[in-house]
């Protein structure tokens, strides 16, 4: 079978946040769907109060199909520092009419405190590799994984949008969502990420500067992030923009027309325009950038800077990654 389910950016794209109908009869949640992580966690009726700031809630306990997974347990760290654990139960799980019957729905028990702001978002759902799932002591598969063999093609699709609705698609590839043909490419996924190496990068309509290095495609991260060595390049073609260290990266005047920023997979290019680099205002004039540094990380990070301008093709069953300009 196969399914669609729409996705909501928002303020400043960011994050995107979809619709999860779990348990019997369905409750309806939205979450960040993460191509950064396997865990699907969310806010129930045991997530403390002080805790929360109006998130809805899934309630076990109000669902005949849910089953608490004795003994097990889970504690998620993610790259920006927030945190959250918890314990277990399998129910229900439908996205956009696709339905896995015993999904691991993580029940959290603490949400650090970036967690607790959010007051749009019910929690994560988790669509990296399985191999980081943080559940003890049996590991548990994510929705994509547990979906997969009954999906038409093994696959998702992400079309992602700048301040409009978009889709993640399973099980089937809709071509009116892209332009061009789809450059597929391997992915590494050793460290249960969708990994894999870009071919170069080109600022505006300067020449194109061929490299490799490695970068995993990250729909739960905001932006941009790339070695400092391509950053600096793209923001000294930006006249006005400056490392500001107290912002924690580069700031720019607003009212500059940015350069757009090309990048390589293989022979393909994939083109993100130059508005899409402009984050947020900090002041009435100042702007955060949407590439920054991916140093203090050790690797790159395709966020949703990057992927509201491309459709993304993740093949669960050849492990390669399709990229297409839209
Ligand atoms: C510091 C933690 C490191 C990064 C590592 N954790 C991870 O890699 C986790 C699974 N993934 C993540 O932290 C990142 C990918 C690696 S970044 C170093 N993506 C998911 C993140 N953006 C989800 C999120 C969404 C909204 C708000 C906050 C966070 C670990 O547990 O070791």
């Amino acid at each position: 079978n196969f399914g669609t389910v729409e996705t909501i950016p928002e303020a400043f794209d960011r994050e995107y946040l979809s619709p999860v109908q779990i348990g019997t009869p369905p409750q309806t949640v939205n979450l960040n769907f993460d191509t950064g992580s396997a865990d699907l966690w969310v806010n129930t009726n045991e997530t403390p109060e002080n805790q929360q700031n109006g998130q809805v809630e899934y309630n076990p306990t109000l669902s005949s199909t849910a089953k608490k997974m004795e003994g097990a347990t889970w504690d998620i760290t993610y790259g920006d520092g927030s945190a959250s654990s918890g314990i277990v139960y399998t129910d229900v799980v439908s996205i956009g009419g696709v339905t896995v019957q015993s999904q691991a729905v993580e029940s959290a028990q603490q949400v650090s405190s970036s967690f607790q702001a959010d007051a749009a978002s019910s929690g994560l759902l988790g669509l990296a590799y399985g191999t980081i799932n943080t559940v003890q002591p049996v590991q548990q598969k994510t929705f994509f994984e547990n979906a997969m063999n009954d999906l038409a093609s093994p696959l998702f699709t992400v079309n992602l949008m700048k301040q409009a609705a978009g889709s993640y698609d399973f099980g089937y590839i809709n071509a009116s969502e892209y332009t061009g043909e789809i450059q597929y490419t391997p992915v590494d996924n050793s460290r249960g990420f969708w990994g894999f190496n870009p071919s170069g990068f080109q600022v505006g309509n300067s020449s194109f500067n061929a490299s490799s290095w490695y970068a995993i495609a990250d729909t739960g991260t905001s932006l941009l992030l790339l070695p400092s060595g391509m950053v600096d390049i793209y923001w000294s073609a930006v006249s006005g923009a400056k490392f500001d260290a107290l912002q924690g990266g580069y700031t720019f005047p607003c009212n500059t027309t940015l350069p757009s920023f090309t990048f390589g997979v293989e022979e393909y290019r994939g083109v993100i325009p130059g508005h899409f680099m402009n984050y947020a205002a900090i002041t009435k004039t100042t702007c955060f950038g949407g590439i920054q540094s991916s140093d203090a990380l050790g690797f790159s990070i395709f966020g949703d800077v990057a992927l509201k301008a491309q459709f993304v093709v993740f093949d669960g069953g050849d492990n390669t990654l399709g990229w297409a300009n839209k």
